[in-house]
């Protein structure tokens, strides 16, 4: 399509959820999107990966972009990821950041409000989540909480505070809509920038390596919190199948960072494995809309999270 086929006042550009891990980003990315995109988890910092979906209507086209979750270095990966983080968000037209409605504003939001103080120009609103979750007074509360915030860390110098603070929640279906105005409201007067109808631009091996990084974590979360990677190693479709009932085959490792990892990962007699192969077959059929074959393999990756080399290799 010609772009002069859209209104005038038509808007895209880019937009990054950030926040503390387990706050909501992914839940709220999905809903806006309206198909499963980035991988959700009740557990905190499961999106590795800058993955983005579309949110297209008839004036505007935002392409999500939803951060890893924004937190203090501790291992060399974590200061890898707030770079991968801090120039994700550099080339952001508008910045949401997410605060839980039942959660106290503490030291790792105002981290996150400390590195965006440094974009400038960059409109930054401020998103409460899971207002289902708190009553009316408590959502006030934090409502002034957040406002505080705002003036005093993004903005010391002119006290101007967030751009907007928009209460949400996706339980219920609160405000999601006023979610997509007001950030549509931030963006510039510009044609969509992707084609319509294309709800990812992710390559799709990095798609499935979260898909299999996300099921091995459901059953060994708390063993395994961050010394796991997935490196899809090949992908393709299986020559010679009928063209509509064709097979993917996936080869994938995942990495672990000790021999006792590795044992955790494939279980007495194989069987932990097993149900995360399953799972995750499940998952990609799914997303690839084909038949899959699936052949995983765990090694062990020595003190990844603190070997640059090792880190390229895995695609961090
Ligand atoms: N009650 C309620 N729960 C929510 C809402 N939004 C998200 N959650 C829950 O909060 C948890 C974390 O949500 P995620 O979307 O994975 O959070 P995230 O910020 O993307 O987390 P990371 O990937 O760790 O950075 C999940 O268990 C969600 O089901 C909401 O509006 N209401």
């Amino acid at each position: 399509m010609m772009p002069t086929e859209y209104p005038e006042h038509f808007r895209s550009g880019f937009v990054s959820l950030v926040g503390r891990p387990n706050v909501g980003k992914s839940t709220l990315t999905n809903a806006m999107v309206g198909s499963k995109i980035a991988i959700t988890s009740s557990k905190p910092q499961t999106t590795r990966r800058v993955i983005r979906g579309i949110v297209s209507g008839d004036d505007h086209q935002l392409i999500l972009v939803d951060t890893p979750g924004l937190h203090r270095p501790r291992t060399l990966l974590g200061e890898r990821l707030n770079e991968l983080v801090a120039e994700t968000l550099a080339g952001m037209d508008a910045v949401a950041m997410c605060i839980p409605a039942n959660e106290k504003i503490g030291p790792g939001d105002r981290f996150i409000a400390e590195q965006l103080a440094k974009l400038h120009k960059t409109p930054i609103i401020a998103l409460v989540t899971k207002v289902d979750t708190v009553t009316r007074g408590v959502l006030a509360d934090q409502l002034i909480a957040v406002q505080q915030l705002g003036e005093e860390i993004l903005t010391p110098d002119t006290g101007e505070g967030f751009t907007e603070i928009v209460p949400v929640s996706v339980q219920g279906d609160v405000q999601v809509d006023t979610v997509v105005e007001v950030l549509t409201k931030s963006l510039p007067k510009s044609p969509p920038l992707y084609p319509d109808g294309e709800v990812t631009d992710e390559p799709d091996d990095i798609m499935v390596a979260e898909l299999i990084r996300e099921a091995a974590l459901e059953d060994v979360f708390d063993e395994l919190p961050h010394s796991l990677a997935v490196v899809v190693t090949e992908m393709g479709l299986r020559e010679g199948e009928p063209e509509d009932q064709p097979i993917t085959d996936i080869y994938a490792a995942i990495y672990v960072e000790r021999d006792s990892q590795k044992g955790i990962i494939i279980g007495k007699g194989g069987q932990q494995l097993r149900a995360i192969r399953q799972r995750a077959r499940k998952n990609i059929q799914k997303l690839l809309g084909t038949r899959v074959y699936l052949d995983l393999v765990v090694k062990v990756a020595k003190e990844w999270q603190r070997n640059p080399k090792h880190m390229n290799r895995l695609g961090f």
